[in-house]
């Protein structure tokens, strides 16, 4: 774990189920605010070997995570990471200063999901992880609740108003923190 740093730009995680609009949430994002960077976990984790095997189950890749936050750390130092991904536990706190998690329509996110290709118990397990509301709890029981904020993604007026709300936010806390923010101690 590294010491303490000044980092002058948020961290923001955008989580949520499969298929509720992580990425394109975090490229509009990364587009609006070009001084922040998108991390797609999964694309990271493949191109920076950091895939220990594959869950035949979920038909998934399990990642290696401490390897995958080892490698993170320096870039979370510096701050203005948009780091996407389904789970969004494994973040260290001291890391993080907004949790977006995105939420879907039900059978809108079922369609977006079938169009993928995937298979019908993986397609239903998604909506269903979606409907027990799985991301937003483990959001909130791992962080703190205050920098948790749930947001809709059912179509692209949505998509555009989120991401116009967050760009609003990352304004307010660089007023808030003229100086950066240092690393909170873990608790
Ligand atoms: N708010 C939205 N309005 C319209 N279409 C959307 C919206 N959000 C996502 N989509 C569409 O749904 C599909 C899945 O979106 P996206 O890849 O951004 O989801 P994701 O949460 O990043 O998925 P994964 O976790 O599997 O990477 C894409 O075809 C995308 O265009």
């Amino acid at each position: 774990m590294s010491g303490s740093s000044i980092r002058e730009l948020p961290n923001i995680i955008i989580a949520g189920t499969p298929g509720c609009g992580k990425t394109s949430h975090a490229e509009l994002l990364a587009q609006q605010c070009p001084e922040l960077k998108h991390i797609n976990v999964s694309e990271f984790a493949k191109k920076n070997d950091c895939i220990e095997g594959w869950d035949s189950e979920r038909d998934t890749s399990i990642v290696d995570e401490d390897k995958l936050l080892d490698l993170l750390e320096p870039m979370a130092d510096k701050g203005g990471l948009i780091l996407d991904w389904h789970c969004c536990d494994i973040f260290p706190e001291r890391w993080i200063d907004l949790v977006v998690v995105l939420r879907c329509d039900n059978t809108v996110l079922y369609d977006r999901l079938e169009k993928r290709g995937y298979k019908e118990s993986k397609v239903r397990e998604n909506v269903e992880c979606e409907i027990m509301e799985v991301l937003l709890s483990d959001a909130r029981e791992s962080y703190d609740p205050q920098i948790v904020i749930e947001l809709r993604s059912e179509n692209v007026d949505t998509l555009d108003q989120n991401v116009e709300r967050i760009c609003q936010w990352i304004d307010m806390w660089k007023h808030d923190h003229p100086d950066g923010i240092s690393d909170r101690l873990p608790q």
